[in-house]
């Protein structure tokens, strides 16, 4: 089944036994829980789109590995080409969710493994790569979602993995045996991992000699034994469980979501096994993950900030104030701020170039300028979405109020703007803006734009790396006719 209908990925979820705890409780069906269900059809676009002939350029790609069709989200980049259609298609499913869709980090992970577990065995005389490769068809020919794992709770931070007082703050191998490896520790903010059907684990940091039990890279099917799942709960996530709930959740069918995963000693076979113990390439696989990961922001952030933008435009028209020279003027700005996240994506596929292993890495010094603008971009545009929306945004009544027999004539007549909009709609684009700056997609649209892929230090430690310095020095000593 090379290509799933989203309703297909729905069933799928529901097969598997995957241990999922919210609010302190397990619960059996998590695909139906009114919290979930969200993040699950965000995923399930990225299936939908990809049997729709418009898009299939974008959604679907040939498998180099097996030359049949394949979703492009487990696909390897064979080009630039397919770097650029990666942003491109990202962009497309921000656009269509408002939301995180979570499958970016598998397809991250896939890009990163394929060319480091190359180059370790090229250097070891392991066979990751080839057990990598096999388990990459098996998730083309099933069409599958995989959480690319990668952080740690990492206890303290000043401290490296065998320095932690308790060392199950970083995975690592408490046994090795005959037919495999068993594992324990977690993994923190993992998006979509319930709504995986696997998780592909990378270690989260450069390592030592010291810390070589935490060198460790594998992949591991949802319902594994001693595998469970902590649901991370979002804000106004419980407007999610109010009966009826429709209007005040800003965005009604579509959301992000991410988990703490528990690894309680977990068996894991060799043929899943892509890195053990040979720590030198923990470093390497961290930049390549984080590299790739910060170019998805210039295609995903970019989506969704298209929609904020078009939900402040909405909302000035509602309120009456489309034509004010400043209205407009924030909407240049804001599409300015977004288009620049976009460059970014773009300039760093575009700059892209071929790895030993065949597949096509991003340039790394414009990948982490990407993410270092998403840090800030997405909050001024939030920032300005706020400034159009007016305070109505954060004081308005609920759902309820506006339905009432007794008051909501009232909220009716006090809440209208411009007088050929239903206040329904007012209120409608409003709360959507709410959901996206301040409620349970700002996880997605702020926050993560944020830390997600790497805390903003992380990137500049790349950039400074990359940068160049003493080239430009010479640039600029030679015009000035300085001769040392
Ligand atoms: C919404 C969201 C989704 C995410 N999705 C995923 C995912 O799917 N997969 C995944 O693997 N990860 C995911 N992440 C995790 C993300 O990569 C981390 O949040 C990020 O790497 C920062 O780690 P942290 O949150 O533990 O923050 P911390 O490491 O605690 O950082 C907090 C601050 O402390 C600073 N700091 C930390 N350590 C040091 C140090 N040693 N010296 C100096 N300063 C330090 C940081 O620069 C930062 O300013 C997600 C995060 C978010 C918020």
């Amino acid at each position: 089944m090379p290509l799933m209908t989203g309703e297909q990925y729905i069933e799928s979820l529901r097969k598997l036994k995957t241990k999922v705890f919210v609010f302190g409780e397990r619960v059996e069906n998590f695909v139906d829980h009114p919290m979930i269900r969200p993040s699950i059809n965000s995923v399930a676009m990225t299936y939908e789109l990809a049997h729709d002939p418009q898009y299939e350029d974008l959604m679907t790609a040939t498998s180099n590995l097996t030359g049949n069709k394949v979703n492009r989200f487990c696909h390897l980049h064979q080009n630039t080409g397919d770097l650029i259609k990666k942003v491109k298609m990202q962009r497309l499913l921000g656009q269509k969710t408002a939301s995180c869709f979570q499958r970016c980090v598998g397809m991250d992970a896939f890009n990163s493994i394929w060319s480091t577990t190359y180059e370790i065995d090229k250097k070891h005389g392991t066979h990751y790569h080839e057990n990598f490769r096999k388990y990459l068809e098996y998730v083309q020919e099933n069409d599958l979602t995989i959480d690319g794992a990668m952080t740690d709770p990492k206890g303290d931070r000043s401290l490296a993995p065998s320095q932690q007082e308790d060392p199950d703050m970083f995975v690592h191998i408490v046994e090795k045996r005959e037919d495999g490896i068993v594992v324990r520790g977690a993994k923190a903010h993992q998006t979509g991992s319930i709504n995986s059907h696997e998780h592909l684990i990378m270690p989260t940091i450069a390592m030592k000699e010291d810390d070589k039990a935490f060198a460790v890279s594998f992949a591991v099917p949802s319902d594994a034994e001693g595998v469970f799942m902590i649901y991370g709960r979002q804000s106004c996530d419980t407007r999610k469980l109010e009966k009826n709930a429709d209007i005040d959740l800003g965005n009604k069918n579509f959301g992000g979501q991410e988990a703490l995963v528990v690894f309680d000693d977990v068996f894991i076979p060799w043929d899943k096994v892509f890195l053990c113990e040979e720590y030198e390439f923990a470093g390497v696989l961290v930049e390549r993950f984080a590299g790739y990961h910060r170019q998805s922001y210039g295609g995903c952030k970019v989506g969704v900030g298209d929609v904020l933008i078009g939900a402040a435009a909405v909302a000035a028209e509602y309120n009456g104030a489309s034509k004010a020279s400043h209205i407009k003027d924030k909407l240049i700005e804001m599409t300015h701020l977004n288009e620049t996240l976009y460059c970014c994506g773009i300039a760093c596929s575009a700059e892209g170039y071929p790895t030993e292993a065949g597949n096509y890495q991003i340039d790394m010094l414009l990948a982490n300028v990407c993410k270092q603008n998403v840090t800030r971009f997405p909050y001024e545009i939030g920032r300005l979405a706020e400034d159009i929306a007016g305070g109505l945004m954060v004081t308005m009544p609920s759902q309820a109020d506006f339905d009432s027999e007794e008051i909501g004539s009232y909220c009716h007549k006090y809440f209208k703007g411009n007088g050929k909009v239903s206040t329904e709609n007012r209120m409608r684009i409003l709360r959507f803006i709410e959901n996206m700056c301040l409620g349970s997609s700002a996880v997605g649209y702020r926050t993560e734009s944020m830390h997600g892929a790497g805390s903003p230090q992380a990137q500049r430690i790349m950039i400074a790396r990359q940068s160049n310095i003493e080239h430009k020095k010479e640039l600029a000593k030679n015009i000035a006719g300085i001769k040392e």
